[in-house]
């Protein structure tokens, strides 16, 4: 197994600076401190792929509602890696639960953008039967999954990245 990447919080500011932007959100955790109760995503078995990444904060989302979540992580990765985040199957099979861009690639320089590569997460209820989902603080809501990957012969990329979600174009 190959042992490449670290999980760490973003700072304190920087977390409370992307939870501020999301107002649904912060309507109900303005007050709590709950950037000490972050927890680094991990894996739940031995052999499990995919590292739980859980709640900051509660949530109550809504049939069709959309929220982007910030996780209050960073994630540092040798070159060669890129963390991929999918729903939890038990919530995309009863709720539908998507991420909005369908995958998150979390690129192994993110970490170096200008928010600290504070790793956010925008998922939509899709649920069948109009069910609200609710969640507590601390429950597993996505997981990521570590995955190499090769480059063409003749890439020549050398931009560094500066920020997420289209930053470069
Ligand atoms: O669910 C996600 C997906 C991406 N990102 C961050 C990490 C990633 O490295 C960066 C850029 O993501 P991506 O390359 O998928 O988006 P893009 O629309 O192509 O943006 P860019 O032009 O910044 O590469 O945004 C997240 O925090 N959450």
């Amino acid at each position: 197994m190959h042992r490449m990447a670290r999980f760490e919080k973003v700072s304190e500011e920087q977390f409370y600076a992307d939870l501020e932007k999301q107002s649904g959100l912060c309507e109900s955790v303005r007050d709590l401190q709950i950037y000490e109760q972050i927890q680094l995503p991990r894996r739940a078995t031995a052999g499990s792929a995919g590292y739980d990444f859980f709640l900051p904060m509660d949530l109550c989302l809504r049939p069709q509602e959309s929220v982007r979540i910030p996780s209050g992580i960073r994630c540092h990765m040798q070159p060669g890696w890129v963390l991929t985040l999918y729903p939890r199957s038990s919530l995309g099979c009863r709720y539908h639960l998507q991420l909005d861009n369908t995958v998150g690639v979390i690129d192994a320089d993110y970490v170096q953008a200008k928010n600290e590569g504070h790793i956010l997460i925008q998922i939509t209820n899709h649920s069948p039967k109009g069910e609200t989902l609710r969640l507590s603080q601390g429950s597993a809501f996505v997981q990521g999954v570590f995955l190499s990957f090769g480059i063409t012969e003749d890439d020549a990329a050398s931009d560094p990245r500066s920020g997420g979600f289209g930053s470069t174009g």
